[in-house]
């Protein structure tokens, strides 16, 4: 696959209308899209996906790490668009088989997190966010990896279309949070999440497969929705789920990621900051900061 895009190589350092330190210096690509034209729900994914690359991969980030879903190409697709010279000495850790196969198909140098388990930035999708940047992950069975690749890097970084901005985790995402446990231990970790208030934890069966979902690691997930009372405070339920013998990882994390980015239907971004700043950012790329206050962040 080719480098699209000329890219300016003398860009001056970038100074963020929220405050944030964009000490580095940014490297500006064109924000066009390309044709063909995309659904709304596309356009909003590349949206957030294009801002997030353009203020957090940066000239000096050397070690990278490309988490999973839908909108993660368009992660990859903006960080090719930085050009060869940007990326020639990089690396990139996959967080899975999909982000591995953009890696590779982009012509990007593959790494993995035993080799470099420092990371400058990870950015990656999300299933829901809540207010305070909480996230429900692994929708698509790569939560372990992800995790990982978030805890390794100095900045972590969501992605994702305004669908999945929510104020109390489950309100969009309603299929549970994703567990992931040793094959041979899932009755027993499920009849435990049964008795912790989910009694509706369940194997996630495949689709064009008879059996249950495999993750990339050989294991099995479990979906386990809890009642909005629990939801609100997701970390306790981590803790709880994740003592249960058998359990390898559990698709809730929480207090990590930096920044969440949102991609909206008029072309807006909404950036949600882990110190609770809320920036609306316009499709000209200025910036309206406003502090969050009463749960009020979703858009
Ligand atoms: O296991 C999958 C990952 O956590 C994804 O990042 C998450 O499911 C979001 O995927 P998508 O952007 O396709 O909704």
């Amino acid at each position: 696959m080719p480098f699209p895009g000329p890219v300016s190589e003398s860009t001056p350092a970038l100074t963020s209308s929220t405050g944030e330190t964009l000490t580095g210096r940014p490297i500006f690509t064109d924000l066009k899209p390309p044709a063909p034209k995309l659904s709304d729900i596309e356009a909003s994914k590349r949206l957030a996906a294009w801002t997030a690359v353009d203020r957090h991969v940066l000239r000096e980030h050397k070690v990278i790490g490309i988490g999973s879903g839908s909108t993660v190409p368009y992660v990859v697709e903006r960080i090719i668009a930085q050009g060869r010279e940007a990326n020639k000495d990089r690396v990139f850790i996959p967080t899975g088989f999909q982000s591995k196969e953009l890696i590779v198909s982009g012509q990007l140098l593959l790494g993995d997190v035993d080799q470099y388990p420092r990371i400058d930035v990870t950015i990656d999708g999300a299933d829901e966010v809540d207010k305070d940047l909480n996230c429900i992950k692994g929708g698509g069975a790569c939560h372990l990896r992800e995790k990982v690749l978030a805890e390794a890097a100095d900045t972590f970084v969501v992605v994702a279309d305004y669908r999945k901005n929510s104020d109390v985790l489950g309100h969009n995402y309603s299929a549970g949070v994703p567990v992931e446990v040793a094959p041979f231990a899932y009755a027993k970790v499920l009849q435990n999440l049964h008795v912790l208030g989910s009694p509706k934890a369940a194997l996630r069966m495949a689709v064009k497969k008879a059996g249950p979902v495999v993750s990339d690691n050989g294991n099995f997930v479990i979906d386990a929705p809890f009642p909005e009372e629990l939801m609100l405070d997701p970390y306790s339920i981590l803790t709880k789920i994740k003592m249960l013998t058998g359990v390898v990882e559990v698709g809730l994390f929480c207090h990590m990621a930096k920044a969440a980015y949102f991609g909206n239907q008029d072309g807006s971004v909404t950036v949600k900051w882990n110190d609770g700043r809320i920036e609306q950012v316009a499709s000209n790329g200025q910036g309206d900061v406003h502090a969050a206050t009463n749960g009020s962040a979703s858009h």
